[in-house]
């Protein structure tokens, strides 16, 4: 009976153990080992693999979830497995832990006492699958069972990502995900030559900004993929560590200088500055803490810097949208999708979310999508750059223009005073020059006015004394002969008596007219005074004065004035005095002799002409 029992008990013992332990699978389906997991936390990392072995099953608990994720503890946890191969082949098999940034994982019966010891904090040569991630294989015959257990020890997310599949399935995921890794990557990389050649040709900061903002994220992804000490540094281990957060920090840190200058906050109001500054200093203390200070606050303070970031550039964006800034539009998009992306990736992290494709890649499709998103709205800044460069150029041509038209305008007007001042002054000028004639003829006129006797028009007497000496001068320098006749009308007083003053002076300028027209355009005629004439004969000597003067009493005597259809008769007495003169200045002497000469004939009875002769006048 004993017997049969422990028969059962052995036959049945299996398919009992069994319904704690994970059926390997087959196929290209991968199984998430969670909810066949048991966990025991050591807080002090001190328990080692005999201790764990020796704790009952009471001290484990049941991970009771698809992944096994305890978040930023800083415990070491010890994971158990069962596993077991029901069907009848060996396919070999992989345990697959999808976080490469665990610190430590140790596996214990795995292929028999060897112990596999791997994590990012391990020399990368000690994994016996050369991978970025953590690859654990597994080989188990048809119907056997295996135990394993996992030692995981790390200051970051304690969170294992492990996924069972076969080495098949294993080969199969691994050349899909290198693919898009590559094409990620790949893209990354295309976005950082894309900018960065942007910014060569434009000189434009923000697009150096953004392509070290890419270069920091790219540097970050491989990092967190597992590349990095795959392919960088697989043993310098202590740099590998704090390059994460600093990556993380590196990214964050441009990403404010991107979103600074690309929304212009420059030229926004000052509390947009204020936390931009504030988040810079963040970013630098983040920084500095990454590589001095100690790991797990250094990165927790990454995620919450990233974070933080993200919402104060996603707000700020939509204010600078909401103020007018269209181009802020795609930014907005840009942040909220980090903002998503980074929150699902910290939540996954901490064990909030759950283990998926999609949440274990979210910051890499969110940040694909965001840099994606970047490029766009950077491109599409360049456009409204050139359109407000080609709007200010066209405003700059247009004022051009205006200037140009006003400039012409003051040029025409310039032109139309200086022409209008030019006519002006010609007028003024001609004016001027008119008038000027006219008081030059009226000086003219004056001063022949002065030269001439008011009622006769003849010469006055100054007129004959400056040409009586004139012309002697020149007699005697010609040594030609030269005539003085002084007349005088006799008994004018008896015509003004008579006939009154106005007759008497009509009476006068008959006499004057009458010798005026008997004597030659050379000879001058003027009024000596009262009734008083005198004439100066140039070129005469003493006959032709007689013979002229004898004429002049003559056609006096025969020619009687008519005043008022009365007939006025007159005579006149002449006393002359001809000669070649001595001496220049005889002009008053020989006036005087000629006066001498009129008085003779007036006393020897009037109406006569005499000469003067020095005899006859005892002055010999
Ligand atoms: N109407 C007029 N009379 C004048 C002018 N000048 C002088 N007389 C006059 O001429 C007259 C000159 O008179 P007298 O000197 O006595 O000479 P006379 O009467 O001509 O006598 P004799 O000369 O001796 O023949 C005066 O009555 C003057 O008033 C003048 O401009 N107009």
């Amino acid at each position: 009976m004993t017997a049969i029992l422990r028969l059962l008990m052995l036959l049945l013992l299996p398919a009992l153990t069994w319904a704690e332990s994970l059926p390997l699978p087959i196929g290209p389906a991968q199984t998430l080992p969670g909810p066949y997991m048991h966990f025991w936390e050591d807080p002090d990392g001190q328990a080692d693999f005999m201790d764990v072995r020796a704790l009952p099953d009471s001290a484990w608990q049941a991970v009771a979830r698809r992944d096994a994720s305890f978040g930023y503890s800083g415990s070491t946890y010890w994971l158990r497995l069962d596993v077991h191969n029901p069907h009848n082949r060996s396919l070999g098999w992989v345990l697959l832990i999808g976080n490469p940034l665990l610190d430590q994982l140790d596996a214990y019966g795995l292929d028999g006492k060897r112990i596999y010891r791997a994590g990012d904090q391990r020399p990368f040569d000690w994994r016996w699958v050369d991978h970025r991630q953590l690859v654990l294989p597994l080989n188990l015959q048809p119907g056997e069972q295996q135990r394993i257990w996992l030692r995981m020890q790390t200051d970051g997310s304690a969170n294992l990502s492990a996924s069972l599949m076969t080495r098949d399935a294993f080969d199969h995921q691994e050349q899909r995900s290198l693919l898009l890794q590559g094409l990620f990557f790949g893209a990354l990389v295309a976005m950082l030559i894309y900018n960065l050649s942007i910014f060569c040709i434009t000189r434009d900061r923000n697009y150096l900004w953004y392509s070290l903002f890419v270069a920091s994220f790219t540097l970050y992804q491989f990092i967190q993929l597992g590349f990095a000490l795959q392919w960088l540094w697989p043993n310098a281990l202590t740099w590998h560590q704090l390059s994460f957060p600093l990556s993380s920090a590196m990214a964050t840190l441009f990403g404010i200088h991107f979103t600074y200058g690309v929304l212009e906050l420059d030229k926004a109001a000052k509390p947009y500055r204020w936390v931009t500054n504030t988040l810079k200093i963040c970013a630098w203390l983040v920084l500095g803490m990454a590589l001095f200070g100690p790991y797990a606050p250094a990165l927790i303070g990454s995620f919450v810097l990233v974070v933080a970031c993200a919402i104060a550039a996603f707000i700020i964006t939509l204010l600078r949208w909401r103020g007018g800034y269209a181009a802020a539009r795609l930014f907005a998009l840009g942040w909220f999708v980090l903002i998503a992306a980074s929150l699902a990736s910290i939540l996954t992290g901490t064990g909030l979310l759950p283990y998926s494709l999609l949440t274990l890649h979210a910051q890499q499709i969110g940040g694909l999508i965001e840099m994606t998103v970047f490029s766009i709205a950077l491109a599409s800044r360049i456009r409204h750059v050139q359109e407000a460069e080609r709007l200010a150029q066209a405003k700059l041509i247009d004022q051009e223009r205006r200037l140009r038209t006003e400039q012409t305008k003051h040029l025409e007007l310039q032109t139309q005073i200086s022409d209008s001042l030019e006519q002006r002054v010609q007028e003024r000028t001609a004016t001027l020059q008119d008038t000027l004639q006219q008081l030059s003829n009226a000086n003219l006129r004056l001063a022949e006015l002065n030269r001439r006797d008011g009622l006769t028009a003849l010469f006055n007497r100054q007129t004959l004394s400056e040409e009586l000496a004139r012309a002697c001068a020149r007699a005697e320098r010609s040594r030609q002969s030269l005539a003085i006749l002084m007349m005088d009308l006799d008994h004018f007083k008896q015509v003004n008596d008579r006939y009154g003053h106005l007759a008497g002076d009509a009476c006068l300028c008959h006499a004057a007219q009458r010798i005026q027209q008997r004597l030659r355009s050379s000879d001058l005629l003027a009024r000596f005074g009262g009734e008083e004439f005198v004439a100066l004969l140039d070129s005469t000597d003493l006959t032709g004065a007689l013979d002229l003067a004898e004429q002049l009493r003559e056609d006096l005597a025969q020619n009687p004035c008519i005043y008022q259809q009365q007939s006025i008769s007159l005579s006149l007495s002449i006393g002359l005095h001809a000669g070649v003169p001595s001496d220049p200045n005889c002009g008053e002497q020989w006036l005087e002799l000629a006066d001498r000469a009129l008085y003779r004939a007036k006393a020897s009875g009037r109406n006569r002409v005499v000469s003067y002769e020095a005899k006859a006048f005892n002055d010999a």
